[in-house]
């Protein structure tokens, strides 16, 4: 088994039912968003909240734009990982095909944000899925909305694994 059958093995039993309340497993240790030993990572730690996914999230000094606040693309990062929690709920592989981001406040480094992401609609293969990024003191920081296409896990296969070895 090549070491890309072996990653794509393990993360299909990531699909298993998860408990309301449960942590959900990183998409892998590498992932970007929110794997363990990726060290330019945001190691984003999502649970099941009924329908939704929810993360207690903060950025830090590696995700600075603008002096103090985090880079957008940062933002973006984040709120696409925690769609790909939800795929957990779904129960399905599928990729990002639009997303888009209204950054409504600054968000600040070193504060923490609670994140919320559902499955809005679905048609076919076209997920439609919304988020939101929120302060302790209830006010809406960023909200997102995206389309997501559900694939085979041999999207992944195809694309190859030149870098991930778990
Ligand atoms: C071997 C290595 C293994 C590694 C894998 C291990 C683990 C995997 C880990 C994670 C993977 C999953 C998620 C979790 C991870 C992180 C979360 C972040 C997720 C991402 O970071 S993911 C990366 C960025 N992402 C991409 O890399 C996508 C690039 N892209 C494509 O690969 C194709 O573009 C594709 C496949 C998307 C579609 O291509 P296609 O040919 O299959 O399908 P088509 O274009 O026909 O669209 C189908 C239907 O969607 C409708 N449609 C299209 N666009 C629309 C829009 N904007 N609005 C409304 N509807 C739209 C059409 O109208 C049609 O609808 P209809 O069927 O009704 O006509």
């Amino acid at each position: 088994m090549t070491d890309a059958e072996a990653l794509l093995a393990t993360w299909e039993q990531k699909f298993r039912p998860h408990p309301d309340g449960a942590d959900l497993p990183a998409h892998h240790n590498h992932c970007l968003g929110c794997g363990p030993d990726n060290p330019h990572g945001h190691r984003l730690q999502a649970r099941r909240h009924g329908d939704s996914v929810v993360a207690s999230h903060s950025f830090d000094g590696r995700h600075v734009g603008a002096p103090g606040i985090v880079h957008g693309g940062a933002v973006a990062t984040v709120i696409d990982d925690l769609y790909g929690f939800l795929l957990y709920l779904v129960g399905t592989p599928a990729v990002t095909r639009r997303l888009t981001v209204d950054y409504l406040a600054p968000v600040l480094i070193g504060t923490t944000y609670r994140l919320e992401g559902s499955v809005t609609s679905r048609e076919g293969r076209k997920l439609f899925v919304a988020a939101s990024l929120t302060a302790s003191d209830g006010r809406s920081v960023a909200t997102s909305t995206a389309v997501f296409v559900t694939v085979g896990v041999d999207h992944f296969g195809r694309c190859g694994a030149p870098s991930v070895d778990d």
